[in-house]
């Protein structure tokens, strides 16, 4: 696994590459679907599905209420209610965001999916793995490792053109 210096990830390179391996990666599975994960989990799902033809099956997940941290922090000011408009059971479920890094977004996601039913299968994609785990979590579709300074973190946003773009902000405590 070789790591990609943060300030020299290309977000359109790198959505461009997500593409390929899901596509591969969806290939023949029963009944597939899409996730993306609030916010740009979803923007990334969105585009994925659209350019999958899977407009249909793609539905948004706001895991504010399922995060382990949530007595704590309470919700955050963006929350969006979960849209989910197919049936999970049973389904290939390509869970997505967009940056991998101590897995308790994606722990929160799982547990809020099978509320919604029993999938077939969960596969995860990210735009950027930043690395240090504290879930044993890892994502079948990758498109960039990199390593982020503590008190950093890497943000993806997407302008009007839909195009997506990666910044290195400080974190908020
Ligand atoms: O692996 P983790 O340590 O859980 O971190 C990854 C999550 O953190 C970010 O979400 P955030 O909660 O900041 O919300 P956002 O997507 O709206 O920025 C990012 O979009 C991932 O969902
Ligand atoms: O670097 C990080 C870590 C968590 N979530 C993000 O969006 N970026």
């Amino acid at each position: 696994m070789s790591l990609i210096d943060p300030t020299q990830l290309d977000a359109e390179a790198l959505y461009a590459a997500l593409l390929d391996q899901v596509k591969a990666g969806l290939a023949g599975a029963h009944e597939p679907a899409i996730v993306g994960i609030h916010s740009g989990g979803a923007w990334l799902a969105e585009r994925l599905a659209q350019d999958l033809g899977m407009s249909e099956r793609c539905g948004v997940l706001d895991v504010s209420f399922y995060r382990d941290d949530y007595a704590k922090k309470g919700l955050p000011a963006d929350v969006k209610p979960t849209n989910i408009g197919f049936d999970v059971a049973g389904a290939t479920i390509l869970l997505v965001d967009d940056v991998l890094y101590t897995g308790r977004t994606t722990r929160a996601a799982i547990n809020e999916l099978f509320d919604y039913g029993r999938p077939a299968r969960i596969l995860l994609a990210a735009l950027v793995d930043r690395g240090e785990r504290q879930l044993p979590v890892a994502a079948d579709f990758v498109a960039a490792h990199t390593r982020v300074a503590p008190g950093q973190a890497l943000r993806l946003q997407q302008g009007a053109d839909r195009r997506f773009n990666l910044t290195i902000e400080h974190e908020s405590a």
